[in-house]
């Protein structure tokens, strides 16, 4: 007897409409529960609308995201949003709460309260040390921002995690150590991941499997290793392109 393991995520035919604009133009795919998926392709794409046709900050009009067997139009909202986790490159910390607030304002909105030593561990998770709770947002930098974004979205223990352009706003040095973070997190935890990222060599080094993007329709859909390998199409080779003229460029500059 086989047992077939759910999909942790499906689009049927998803396309979503601005106007004229076809942000979305029928995506079909099945991700399984662990990946850690990359969606990458030029400004406008359409990353973020895809992203967010999940968790319904943008409604598909055509087609049906199915999330563990469920349609995502069939969900609460609240029930839907609090199944997935959100990260952002803005976070939207509430400058008036504190760390610790920031953390506990998901379950609060529905009727929860964390404890104190859960939000311990949720600091602990993203490497903050636990007095951070007390502070305020903006005595924070960058990273621990976003750090605490990482572990706000992380509170109510979802299976999915969402993350749109999580590290745009942060150095390099400090980029790269919070990607390793995530990527441990992911496996430590054993989440579904799925990253919007604009920079391919992030994507071929944090994701099992790249998606790329081009005018709404995914265009290629790679583990990093065959996109290394010159597979995925045209779109994909120009943007595996960049990264691989920069390392060739340093290697010649180290010799
Ligand atoms: N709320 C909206 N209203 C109208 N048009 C929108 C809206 N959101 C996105 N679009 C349009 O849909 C298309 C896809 O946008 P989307 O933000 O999904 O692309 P993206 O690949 O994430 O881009 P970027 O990498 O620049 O964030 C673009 O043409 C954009 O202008």
């Amino acid at each position: 007897m086989t047992t077939e393991v759910q999909a942790a995520l499906e689009f049927r035919a998803v396309g979503k409409r601005y106007g004229a604009v076809e942000a979305v133009r029928d995506v079909s795919l099945t991700i399984a529960p662990r990946q850690f998926v990359a969606l990458v392709g030029a400004s406008g794409s359409g990353k973020s609308t895809l992203l967010k046709t999940i968790n319904r900050l943008a409604e598909a009009d055509s087609g049906e995201v199915v999330y563990e067997g469920d349609p995502v139009g069939s969900l609460r909202l609240s029930a839907l949003r609090r199944r997935v986790g959100y990260v952002f490159q803005s976070i939207g910390l509430f400058p008036h709460m504190t760390v610790g607030e920031n953390i506990a304002i998901g379950p609060r909105l529905a009727g929860e309260k964390l404890s104190p030593a859960r939000i311990v561990e949720l600091l602990e998770l993203v490497e903050l040390d636990a007095d951070m709770a007390n502070r305020m947002p903006d005595a924070l930098s960058g990273g621990q921002r976003q750090r605490v974004g990482v572990a706000r979205a992380l509170a109510a223990d979802p299976h999915l995690l969402l993350m749109d352009e999580p590290f745009g706003a942060l150095d390099p040095v400090t980029r790269d150590a919070l990607g390793g973070r995530v990527r441990k997190l992911h496996d430590e935890l054993g989440l579904t991941t799925i990253m919007v990222t604009h920079d391919m060599a992030e994507a071929l080094l944090l994701a099992d499997r790249v998606l790329v993007m081009d005018a709404g329709a995914i265009v290629a859909d790679e583990t990093p290793q065959a996109l290394l390998e010159g597979r995925g199409g045209a779109v994909a080779q120009e943007l595996v392109a960049v990264p691989r003229a920069q390392a060739g460029r340093l290697a010649e500059l180290a010799r």
